[in-house]
C-alpha cells in the first residue's frame, strides 16, 4: 500500500486536525479520533502517482495481424481537481490504430489509473493518457475521450448537479481518417 513517510504523515495529520477544528468540530470526539490517520492513508492512495512523468507498467506484443483499430471503452476513473481538491470522475474511451505492436489490454485501464492519481484538470488528464499511449505504443493514431462529473461544479460554487464535461483528443490517423474517427465517435457517443 502506498504511504507517506513519518514526517509527511505527521504534517498531514496536523493539517487534517486543523481543518476539523477550523470547521467547528471537536477533533477529540470519538468518531473523529482516527480520522486524521485515515485521511492520510486515503490521500496517499488518491495521489499515489503525483509528479510521475512516465507510465512504466506496460507490456507490448509485436503482431503482423494488426486490427484496423482497437477500442477499450467505458473505463471508469476517479481523479481530483487541482483547484479545489474535490473529485471528478467518469469514464474514458481509448482507441488506437496499431503499427506492428499492441499493448496488453489491461494496461490501458492501468495507464488511466496512473494518470488519474494526482491533482488534475480534465484536459491535462486527457492529454497525458493520449501522449503516453503515443509514446508507449507508437501507433498510427490514437483517440482519447473523457466524460466526467466534477464535484467542484456540483456540490459547491455554481452548484449544478449532473453536469457532464467531455474532453477529447485525436492524433494521427484518428485525426485525419474520417472513417476511423467517425467509427470511434459513433461507438463512444452511444453510451
Ligand atoms: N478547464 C477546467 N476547469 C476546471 C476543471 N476542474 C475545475 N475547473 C474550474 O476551475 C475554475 C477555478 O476558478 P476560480 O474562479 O479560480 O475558482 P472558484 O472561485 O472556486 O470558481 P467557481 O467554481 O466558479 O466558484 C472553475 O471555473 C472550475 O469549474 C477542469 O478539469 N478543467
Ligand atoms: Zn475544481
Amino acid at each position: 500500500m502506498t504511504m507517506f513517510n513519518d514526517e509527511k504523515t505527521t504534517t498531514l495529520m496536523q493539517g487534517v486536525t486543523n481543518l476539523l477544528r477550523v470547521i467547528g468540530d471537536d477533533d477529540k470526539r470519538e468518531g473523529l479520533i482516527e480520522t486524521p490517520m485515515r485521511v492520510v492513508k486515503a490521500q496517499a492512495e488518491i495521489f499515489a502517482h503525483t509528479g510521475e512523468a512516465q507510465f512504466d507498467d506496460f507490456k507490448l506484443f509485436s503482431t503482423t495481424n494488426d486490427a484496423d483499430m482497437v477500442i477499450v471503452e467505458s473505463i471508469p476513473f476517479y481523479s481530483m481537481c487541482e483547484h479545489h481538491l474535490l473529485p471528478f470522475f467518469g469514464t474514458v474511451d481509448v482507441a488506437y490504430v496499431p503499427d506492428g505492436q499492441i499493448i496488453g489490454l489491461s494496461k490501458i485501464p492501468r495507464l488511466i489509473e496512473w494518470a488519474s492519481r494526482r491533482p488534475n484538470v480534465q484536459e491535462n488528464l486527457t492529454h497525458l493518457i493520449a501522449s503516453e499511449m503515443n509514446r508507449i505504443v507508437a501507433p498510427k493514431g490514437v483517440a482519447v475521450n473523457v466524460t466526467a462529473r466534477h464535484m467542484c461544479m456540483e456540490m459547491r460554487g455554481i452548484n449544478q448537479p449532473g453536469t457532464q464535461t467531455n474532453t477529447a483528443i485525436y492524433r494521427g490517423l484518428l485525426q485525419t481518417d474520417t472513417f476511423l474517427k467517425e467509427s470511434f465517435t459513433h461507438r463512444v457517443n452511444k453510451h
